[in-house]
């Protein structure tokens, strides 16, 4: 079942907004009303007008960004300067037009809604594989849907352990080529410049010392299906300019052969290097890199979706220990709170060394934690208030007569705004860490706001 529609208005012209939603109606969409502090569940058309303050509906869509079901179609139903429109999509607008100044704006929402549809199916199918749920990863994630239906040459980009090779089967997998055949896989970093290419395109028996047969490379291989080059930024010059020539002109030859083959198939590569800089220095070619970024995805590292944290952790608890171990909340903590510059990688391994330490039946505690993987307490301590800065911030509370009921109100209230502030913002981290429900943390932030 899709999620309903629902619209959200800071348009007063009453008369236009009836006649959209009227519109809307006969074609079976009746949206439903949100109001300001509702939590968006689906898709929402935002309605202004030209004399709307932007800032407001800015404000409001890049709200709705913090909500991973949140799609957003900004519609005027006045003049939609090109400024407005480039503003809303920065803010995190799918779709922005007005309303009456263009054709069939009804047919415009329904085949959003349609295609989202599809898309939220593939992406929950996705999630089995590429586990997330964060904004950040399912917009991700939505990417690569996309990307696989297109035919463009694929670059994706991210720090080591952020799944960059497993996002580039996926997009092979999700790939609808008819007969497509074999994702072939190259690691960069094992091609020997020596060896003139061999692994890439083959080599005639005889080509050269160790050559005591023919053999096809990876092209060959790939052909009629993907060709995945990962970690793109370690190949040499010398084969840079190849496999250029084989993306332009369709056609390579093996080491040691003067007769020209077909090259047919998808190129997909990844790199945590930055290209970029690396063309700027002179060791990355700029043609190529125009060539193999034809679409760019870069993957978010694990610090920017720390949300997804314990779902991975749930994951990889499941693949050691099988879906009925029960692990403790203290466990899920600690690895929230740890930092992860290796990323998923980390994370998998540091969930699989703790799955490993647990002997025999019952939960998975704390006490399974290698002590290798023990947090840093002198530094913890070191960094937490001393009890005596904490008595003085009390100590004034109480010579301005509130009681005890005050400064708990008040120590709450701080205590929920560093949180918030720690997890940038993301009620529902911080809401976690302090735990109590996300819905106190709106009412706090929503009384900030009013204040
Ligand atoms: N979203 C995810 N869900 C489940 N497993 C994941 C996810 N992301 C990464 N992994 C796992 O983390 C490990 C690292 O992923 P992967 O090799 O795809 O990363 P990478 O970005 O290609 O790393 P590198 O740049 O070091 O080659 C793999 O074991 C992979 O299965």
């Amino acid at each position: 079942m899709s999620a309903p529609l629902h619209f959200l208005t800071f348009s007063r012209s009453h008369a236009q907004l009836a006649e959209v939603l009227g519109q809307l109606e006969d074609a079976g969409l009746a949206p439903q009303a949100l109001h300001p502090h509702d939590v968006p569940t689906g898709p929402v058309l935002v309605f202004f007008d030209h004399h709307t303050a932007l800032a407001e509906v800015q404000e409001t869509i890049e709200a709705y960004q913090l909500y991973a079901e949140a799609r957003i179609m900004a519609v005027s139903v006045g003049l939609l300067p090109t400024t407005s429109t480039w503003a809303l999509l920065r803010s995190g607008a799918a779709e922005v037009f007005a309303w009456f100044g263009v054709e069939k704006p009804v047919q415009i929402v329904a085949s959003r809604l349609r295609y989202w549809q599809t898309q939220e199916q593939q992406v929950q199918e996705l999630q089995r594989r590429l586990v997330g749920r964060s904004r950040r990863w399912l917009d991700t994630l939505r990417q690569l849907t996309d990307m696989a239906a297109s035919n463009c040459q694929v670059l994706i980009t991210g720090e080591s352990g952020t799944g960059k090779e497993l996002v580039a089967r996926e997009v092979h997998r999700l790939d609808a080529r008819p007969h497509k055949r074999d994702c072939v896989v190259v690691d960069c970093t094992n091609l020997i410049p020596g060896l003139s290419g061999s692994e890439l395109f083959g080599h005639e028996k005889g080509a050269f010392t160790n050559a005591i047969s023919t053999r096809d490379g990876a092209l060959a291989l790939a052909h009629d299906g993907t060709l995945f080059l990962d970690e793109l930024g370690e190949l040499p010059l010398p084969l840079q300019a190849e496999l250029l020539r084989a993306l332009q002109e369709g056609t390579y030859k093996r080491v040691g052969s003067n007769q020209w083959r077909q090259a047919r198939f998808r190129l997909v590569c990844a790199t945590n290097r930055d290209l970029g800089a690396e063309v700027k220095r002179g060791t990355f070619r700029q043609d190529l890199y125009y060539r193999v970024s034809g679409w760019t995805c870069e993957l978010p590292p694990l610090r920017e979706r720390k949300e997804d944290v314990v779902v991975l952790a749930e994951h990889f608890f499941a693949q050691h220990r099988g879906p009925r171990q029960l692990v403790d909340q203290q466990v899920y903590d600690f690895l929230l709170l740890r930092d992860y510059p290796g990323n998923v990688r980390e994370l998998q391994q540091l969930v699989g060394r703790i799955a490993s330490k647990h002997l025999g039946e019952g939960p998975i505690t704390i006490g399974d934690i290698p002590r290798a993987d023990w947090p840093d307490f002198a530094r913890l301590g070191a960094a937490a208030p001393s009890s005596t800065e904490l008595e003085a911030g009390v100590k004034s509370l109480l010579y301005q007569g509130l009681g005890l009921k005050e400064i708990k109100e008040q120590v709450t209230e701080v205590a929920k705004q560093l949180a918030i502030r720690h997890e940038n913002g993301n009620l529902k981290l911080a809401a976690h860490r302090l735990g109590c429900s996300e819905r106190i943390l709106q009412m706090h932030t929503a009384r900030l706001a009013e204040d």
